[in-house]
């Protein structure tokens, strides 16, 4: 049974929806599943923009079988070679022997790496700023190195003022039917999940974000189709601005997160006691983390949203307790930037952890290290309690 949506009059969404898989990339935690998506462009000349992945073959044809409706497609544009959506380039060329694959010099080298296949004849290579005309419908390509992978293009249909975003403004999360952002409470449901994907998949390329967001700037965009998640038909500048901040690693709440790390839970009954101190010193908001039991792929998107972040943490065999190590190096490998950060250690015999934390953090790029650090022995007693208090004070100052 064919699944497909309208997007246009000549578009239509013919991607797959994946609740099966549990990590994308191997790595990330997904819940709510994933889409792949991929677009047919019916014209004088039929145009596919990428594909699927693998594990969605047999749904993809039925979609665009049914979208074609007997007749073939001639262009494929291969906009990205992650196989999430190259997968079907093979099974389109076998379906399709007239048809030309429409890509860049550096994604025709990547088929070559991932598949053994003869393109000599297949290829219409392209460039920054080539055209490509369809019958009613004109292409743009727009290369976009590093936004996610260096073969990266986008495509706009000056037609429609459609841009096909490869996998910028992707997000986790099956699509339910309702594929466009005006069909769902998109920041209730979808927000914290599009921060997740963009932080920690695409949150190192900041300033490769910039450069496209800067080029997309000059183009008449009425709608955004990524490969992943919702198609964005009204209040792009909502999206627009959240790809702004998050690429220019500005916060987008005046607000703290605490992270911590416990062995045995004294650690964390400090950070609960500095979590209700800052709550009684008027901080709203506040978000507490367990770094052993929480994914880092979350704690890196609340890094990139919260302003503050408090680390608390035991330490370990003479060093930083491993999963607060983790998040840590996953910080400075995503380029997490621009923060302020309160630290606060613990040990029984010699506590360095902190000391350890803040060599790390000035590997870092902007990171404002408060200077009152909070240094436990083994428990937090309440006869420190004026001591927690002037930590948390300096927070909120900071805050202000
Ligand atoms: C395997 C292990 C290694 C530890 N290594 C150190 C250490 O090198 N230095 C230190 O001062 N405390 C060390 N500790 C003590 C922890 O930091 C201790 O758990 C902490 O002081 C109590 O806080 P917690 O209940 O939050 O874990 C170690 C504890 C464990 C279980």
């Amino acid at each position: 049974m064919q699944c497909t949506r309208k997007i246009t009059e000549d578009i239509t969404w013919v991607g797959c929806n994946d609740r099966r898989l549990a990590m994308f990339e191997n790595i990330f935690p997904i819940p709510r599943g994933v889409s792949y998506n991929s677009y047919l462009i019916m014209d004088e000349k039929v145009t596919l923009m990428d594909t699927v992945d693998a594990s969605a073959t047999q749904q993809f044809i039925e979609n665009i079988d049914y979208v074609l409706g007997g007749r073939a497609i001639d262009y494929l544009v291969v906009q990205h070679m992650e196989p999430d959506h190259c997968a079907n380039i093979l099974e389109m060329m076998r379906r399709f022997p007239e048809m030309k694959i429409v890509a860049n010099a550096k994604t025709e080298q990547m088929i070559h790496q991932f598949f053994e296949v003869e393109t000599q004849e297949r290829m219409m290579t392209v460039k920054e700023g080539d055209t490509l005309s369809t019958g009613a419908h004109t292409l743009h390509f727009v290369m976009a190195p590093m936004v996610h992978w260096p073969e990266v293009m986008v495509s706009y249909d000056e037609k429609d003022k459609v841009l096909f975003a490869a996998d910028a403004f992707g997000t986790f999360g099956a699509l339910n039917g309702n594929i466009f952002n005006d069909e769902i409470d998109f920041e209730r449901d979808w927000l914290a999940d599009a921060r997740r994907y963009y932080t920690n998949i695409v949150g190192k390329y900041g300033v490769q974000v910039q450069a496209l967001l800067k080029k997309a700037a000059g183009l008449d965009i009425q709608m955004i189709c990524s490969l992943h998640g919702p198609v964005w038909r009204s209040d792009l500048d909502f999206f627009i601005d959240k790809y702004d901040k998050w690429s220019r690693y500005e916060p987008e709440d005046q607000a703290v997160v605490i992270f911590y790390g416990s062995i045995y839970g004294h650690t964390e009954a400090a950070a609960n006691a500095l979590a209700v101190q800052l709550a009684e010193q008027g901080v709203k908001k506040i978000a507490v983390y367990d770094v052993s039991t929480t994914d880092v792929s979350d704690m890196i998107a609340e890094a990139f949203r919260c302003s503050h972040i408090v680390l608390a943490c035991s330490t370990y065999n003479g060093g930083i307790y491993p999963p607060m190590e983790n998040l840590l190096s996953d910080m400075k490998a995503l380029s997490v930037q621009k923060r302020t950060v309160a630290v606060m250690d613990n040990g029984t015999w010699a506590p360095t952890a902190g000391k350890q934390i803040i060599k790390k953090l000035e590997e870092m790029k902007e990171m404002t290290v408060l200077e009152q650090t909070l240094s436990i022995k083994s428990a937090l007693k309440d006869e420190r309690a004026d001591e927690l208090e002037a930590f948390a004070k300096q927070i909120v100052d900071s805050l202000q």
